[in-house]
C-alpha cells in the first residue's frame, strides 16, 4: 500500500515485552487529515501503539511512517515530539497555579524556561493565536482566571488547547472523557471535531456514546492488532468485537 497521503502508517509491527507481545503484527494507516477512534479491551495494546508512535517504545519489527516519508523508527521522543506529534496523557496536566492564558502561553514558548514565558511582552501573533485557542477550547471568557478554578473537563481543553499551541500535525489523545459530565462529553466530541478540520487525530476511547458522537471510523484493537475497523455501526456488529469487548 502506498504511504503518499497517510499521515500515519504502521504495517506489520510487533513489540514484545519478557517475551509477551502487547503489538502482534499491527498494521494501521490514517490518511491525512483524518480523525480515528481506537477502541479495545484493557491490555489491548492501544498505549503501547500510541508509545510506538511518539518514539517512547520501539519495535521489534515493522515499518511506522508519519507523513507519508519520516520513518519514525529512526527518532527519539523529543524528535519526534518537535516533528509535530503532539500526545494528551488521560489525566490533565495544567499548571494549576497560572491563568488559562499563561498555561497557553507557556505552551506556546515550548522548551523555553517558564520566566521569559511569562513575563516577555507578547506579540501580536501570539495574542491571536491564543485568542484562536480559547475559542476552540471554549474556554474564551476564562482567559484570566486560574487553571486551578477550571472543572475537570474544562482542565482536559485547556490541556488539548496546550497541545494546539504546539501545532502539530497529528494529535495523540488518550481517553479525553473519563470522568466528565455528559454535557462535557459532547462538548468534547464537538470540539475535537472542530480539531479535526484541519489536523489528524488519534482518540483512544472507551466511552461508546462519545465515539458515536465523534463520527469517525472506528478500529478495534485486540491481542496487539486490528480486531475489526469500519463504521461504528459495522464495528459494534462484528461477533468478535462483542464477544472480546462490547459484550463484557
Ligand atoms: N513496559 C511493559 N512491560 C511489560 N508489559 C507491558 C509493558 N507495557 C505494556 N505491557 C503489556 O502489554 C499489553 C498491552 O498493554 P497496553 O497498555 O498497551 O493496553 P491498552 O489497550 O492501552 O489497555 P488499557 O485500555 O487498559 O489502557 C498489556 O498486557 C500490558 O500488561
Amino acid at each position: 500500500m502506498s504511504k503518499s497521503n497517510t499521515i500515519l502508517y504502521l504495517d506489520g509491527v510487533s513489540v514484545s515485552f519478557d517475551g509477551f507481545r502487547a503489538i502482534n503484527n499491527l498494521s494501521l494507516v490514517l490518511d491525512k487529515g483524518e480523525m480515528r477512534a481506537i477502541i479495545g479491551p484493557n491490555g489491548a495494546g492501544k498505549t503501547t501503539m500510541m508509545d510506538i508512535v511518539t518514539g517512547k517504545t520501539r519495535p521489534d519489527q515493522g515499518e511506522v511512517f508519519f507523513d507519508g516519508q519520516v520513518d519514525l523508527t529512526k527518532h527519539d521522543e523529543a524528535e519526534i515530539a518537535m516533528m509535530g506529534i503532539g500526545r494528551k496523557f488521560q489525566k490533565p496536566t495544567v499548571f494549576e497555579s497560572h491563568t488559562i492564558e499563561e498555561n497557553l502561553m507557556l505552551a506556546l514558548k515550548g522548551p523555553r524556561s517558564i520566566f521569559p514565558a511569562l513575563f516577555h511582552r507578547r506579540s501580536v501573533a501570539e495574542v491571536r493565536r491564543i485568542d484562536d485557542i480559547l475559542g476552540i477550547i471554549r474556554l474564551g471568557d476564562k482567559r484570566d482566571e486560574l487553571a486551578a478554578n477550571l472543572s475537570h473537563g474544562q482542565k482536559q481543553w485547556l490541556e488539548i488547547g496546550m497541545l494546539l499551541a504546539q501545532d502539530p500535525k497529528l494529535l495523540l489523545v488518550d481517553e479525553p472523557v473519563a470522568g466528565m459530565t455528559d454535557a462535557e462529553t459532547e462538548e468534547t466530541a464537538r470540539l475535537l471535531r472542530d480539531i479535526a478540520r484541519d489536523h489528524s487525530v488519534i482518540v483512544v476511547e472507551h466511552d461508546m456514546h462519545f465515539v458515536r458522537e465523534l463520527g469517525v471510523k472506528v478500529t478495534c484493537l485486540h491481542e496487539g492488532s486490528v480486531l475489526s475497523e469500519g463504521s461504528l455501526d459495522f464495528v459494534s456488529a462484528d461477533e468478535r468485537v462483542v464477544e472480546v469487548y462490547l459484550g463484557r
